[in-house]
């Protein structure tokens, strides 16, 4: 079996257009939907990424502020631009990029993001209604995984999905998307402490693997047939690795590479949340 590859690039690209056509309507209304990028310090694979993301804006008609802050800021300095950035009326939504460098509180940081621009969707009351089931901006990566399942007609109702990762931007989220009544998949999240992984992940119909480890998830574990998904990143001397081994696409039914896989989408959707926040602003005034 050769697996269907998930094309994030062109996925992406779809979501750009419809975007690009909504944000017009909004400009038409007097609504500028605007994204700030808060970057604190210069790792380059996290400027890389803010870098992608005023790209990304300018495509679609957002607009972009950019605060990029030194790597020995105070914590109260950074959080002095997180409220300037709450009070902006030209922000309609926001990120810190992730990871804050050791010294600063990363969870004190985006406790102090207004939630309503919380374009991440990792704010505590944002991550609460995720959890309840509420409207609520939602995390951008498994935002990203779900749509891309779905683009790809990927059986989700009934399916068992084993996420390898407990982190805040992927693992956890993803399993509180997977289990909604609309898409009512069993999730098995697996983590450092799981006895066996190849036993829990040879039983999975779709397996997202964000744990950061590179080729962890190799051809024997995986059940022919299954969906992959490879969200894990890790920075190597030769370049980016993924989680996923060579050799799965052999096996799996369909498979999100890396790169060219989710990273493209949540890129989109951090956008998409600033759309419809936009959206949510023109609706009610
Ligand atoms: N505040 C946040 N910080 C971080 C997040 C996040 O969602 N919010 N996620 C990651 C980094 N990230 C977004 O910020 C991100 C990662 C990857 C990609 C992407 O498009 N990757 C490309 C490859 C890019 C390359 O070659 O370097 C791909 O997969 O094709 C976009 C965004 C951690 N921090």
């Amino acid at each position: 079996m050769t697996a269907t590859i998930l094309d994030g690039k062109a996925t992406r690209d779809e979501i750009f257009v419809d975007l690009t056509a909504r944000v017009a309507a909004l400009r038409e209304q007097g609504i500028t939907p605007g994204l700030a990028t808060v970057l604190v310090g210069d790792d380059p694979g996290s400027a890389a990424y803010v870098r992608g993301k005023h790209n990304d804006c300018a495509k679609v008609g957002i607009t972009s502020i950019r605060r990029d802050l030194p790597a020995d800021i105070t914590q109260s300095d950074l959080e002095a631009v997180i409220d300037e950035l709450n009070a902006n009326p030209d922000c309609t939504g926001y990120i810190v990029q992730l990871p804050l460098p050791k010294h600063l509180d990363e969870n004190a940081a985006l406790e102090r993001i207004d939630p309503d621009k919380d374009a991440d969707g990792l704010h505590p009351i944002n991550l609460g209604r995720l959890v309840l089931g509420k409207d609520a901006a939602l995390p951008c990566t498994p935002r990203g995984i779900v749509h891309l399942l779905r683009r790809y007609d990927v059986a989700l109702e009934g399916a068992h999905a084993v996420v390898i990762g407990r982190g805040v931007t992927v693992g956890r989220p993803i399993g509180l998307l997977l289990t909604r009544r609309s898409e009512n998949a069993t999730v098995t999240l697996c983590h450092t402490g799981t006895r066996d992984l190849a036993a829990e992940v040879s039983r999975a119909d779709i397996i997202v693997a964000a744990a950061g480890v590179p080729g962890l998830i190799t051809a024997d574990m995986v059940k022919p047939g299954a969906a992959v998904l490879d969200v894990g990143v890790t920075r190597t001397e030769d370049g980016l690795r993924g989680d996923v081994a060579d050799g799965v696409a052999d096996v799996a039914g369909f498979l999100s590479p890396n790169p060219g896989g989710v990273g493209p989408l949540t890129r989109a959707f951090l956008l998409t949340n600033v759309v419809e926040r936009a959206e949510r602003t023109a609706a009610e005034s």
